[in-house]
């Protein structure tokens, strides 16, 4: 059943080793978004938000999400970036907890997850302190004072998965409230978020979901809890009547209060047919055809270039759909297999990161992957000037 490469257009003579980062486009979704801009905007105007139902698609495609992530129909909203929904499920979590003032994190979670705790932290001003421990230390600092443990299942970076079940029921354990960033899990391996029991999960659908720069993010809240989960940003599309135009804010009775404002109806309608993609696939069938890939390239990668270190868990059931490999400088080194068809992608300080998506790579890619990078570094291609030069996005 595996690859589908014929659903994606995939541009001739190239490797594409980077969906953890921006999946390709899937053949459906451009057609999709030519139809909502040509026909429903251009030929429906504004009454498409009911000719089209284009209210009705954040609704539609969260759940579509939560299939893919183990959660309930109803329970995953979308919109904004995933910025934004780490802000809000952070808020919404803090809330959940007064008296208790840590936020627990890792030193390895994404900046971003990061810097919008250390900015929620300096808004309250009541006297929070967030923790990022080693990632392998999270489980032991989970004691009585932290109000959230806020995670990222799969490290962006090494690829390094906690484990979603072990560290929820801990946090649970202490009194804390567990939050899940599932960017790099979503669409990569089976995720039972309401089997974990987690109380709030965010998530981007531009990465293994396939949905385009900019598509829209997720965010799941526990459906026992979701009344009681106070929106930060109180936005129009989040109120239980928006069009009763009320001065006065009244959440919906759903996940649909962390909505904010208008959808992004364009990117929502390529993401829906992107989500087309999964029909019929099984994500236990993704996870074992991605350990698979993953296993011959490190495999294949140790063999031809001893220069190169793992930077990834060794063992499989340790890491997320991508192994990294440490060498200096692994900046050029990404740049000349860029230029040689295999594109994979650099992450500071000496990170070479490559994303497995068996939808769309097979061993035959994997190999012939391994075989470029071996004749870049033997030959020592890397060391072109043009191979040095730092672009703005890497
Ligand atoms: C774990 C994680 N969180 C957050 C983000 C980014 O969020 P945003 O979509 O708001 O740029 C990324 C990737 O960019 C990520 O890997
Ligand atoms: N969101 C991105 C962007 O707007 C530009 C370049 C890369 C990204 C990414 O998603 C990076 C990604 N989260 C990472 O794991 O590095």
């Amino acid at each position: 059943m595996l690859p589908r490469k014929d659903l994606f257009e995939l541009p001739e003579g190239v490797i594409y080793l980077d969906g953890n980062s921006l999946g390709p486009l899937p053949k459906g979704a451009q057609e999709r978004a030519m139809r909502t801009i040509s026909q429903e905007w251009g030929g429906e105007l504004i009454r498409a938000w009911n000719s089209a139902d284009w209210m009705s698609l954040p609704q539609k495609v969260g759940d579509r999400i939560a299939g893919l992530i183990g959660a309930a129909p109803g329970s995953v909203a979308t919109g904004d970036t995933l910025s934004i929904k780490v802000y809000q499920a952070l808020a919404a979590a803090l809330k959940m907890r007064p008296g208790r003032k840590v936020i627990l994190s890792d030193k390895g979670n994404f900046p971003t997850d990061l810097y919008m705790a250390q900015g929620l932290i300096k808004t309250l001003d009541a006297g929070y302190e967030l923790r990022t421990p080693a990632p392998e230390d999270v489980a032991d600092a989970i004691t009585d004072e932290v109000a959230v443990v806020m995670l990222t299942q799969v490290d962006y970076r090494s690829g390094r998965l906690h484990d979603m079940q072990a560290i929820t029921e801990k946090a649970h354990a202490a009194g804390a409230v567990m939050i899940w960033d599932l960017a790099h899990s979503a669409g990569a391996l089976p995720v039972d978020l309401a089997g974990s029991n987690a109380e709030f999960a965010v998530g981007c659908t531009y990465k293994y979901l396939n949905g385009g720069p900019g598509a829209p993010a997720f965010i799941y809240a526990r459906p026992d809890i979701v009344e009681d989960v106070e929106p930060a940003l109180a936005g129009w599309l989040g109120h239980a009547a928006p069009f009763a135009m009320d001065p006065a804010y009244s959440p919906a009775m759903s996940t649909e209060r962390l909505r904010v404002g208008t959808p992004p109806v364009v990117q929502l309608s390529l993401l829906d047919a992107a989500l087309d993609v999964w029909d019929g696939v099984s994500l236990s069938d993704i996870r074992a055809a991605s350990i698979d890939l993953c296993e011959t390239f490190i495999a294949e990668v140790e063999a031809r270039c001893p220069m190169v270190t793992l930077a990834s868990p060794r063992d499989a059931q340790q890491r997320g759909s991508q192994v990294s490999f440490a060498f200096d400088p692994g900046y050029p080194v990404v740049q000349a297999l860029i230029d040689h068809g295999v594109i994979g992608d650099f992450r500071a300080p000496n990170i070479m990161r490559f994303g497995f998506t068996p939808l769309y790579i097979d061993q035959a890619d994997v190999i012939r992957a391994a075989e470029i990078l071996e004749t870049i570094m033997t030959e020592g291609l890397w060391k072109d000037p043009k191979y040095h030069q730092v672009s703005k996005v890497t």
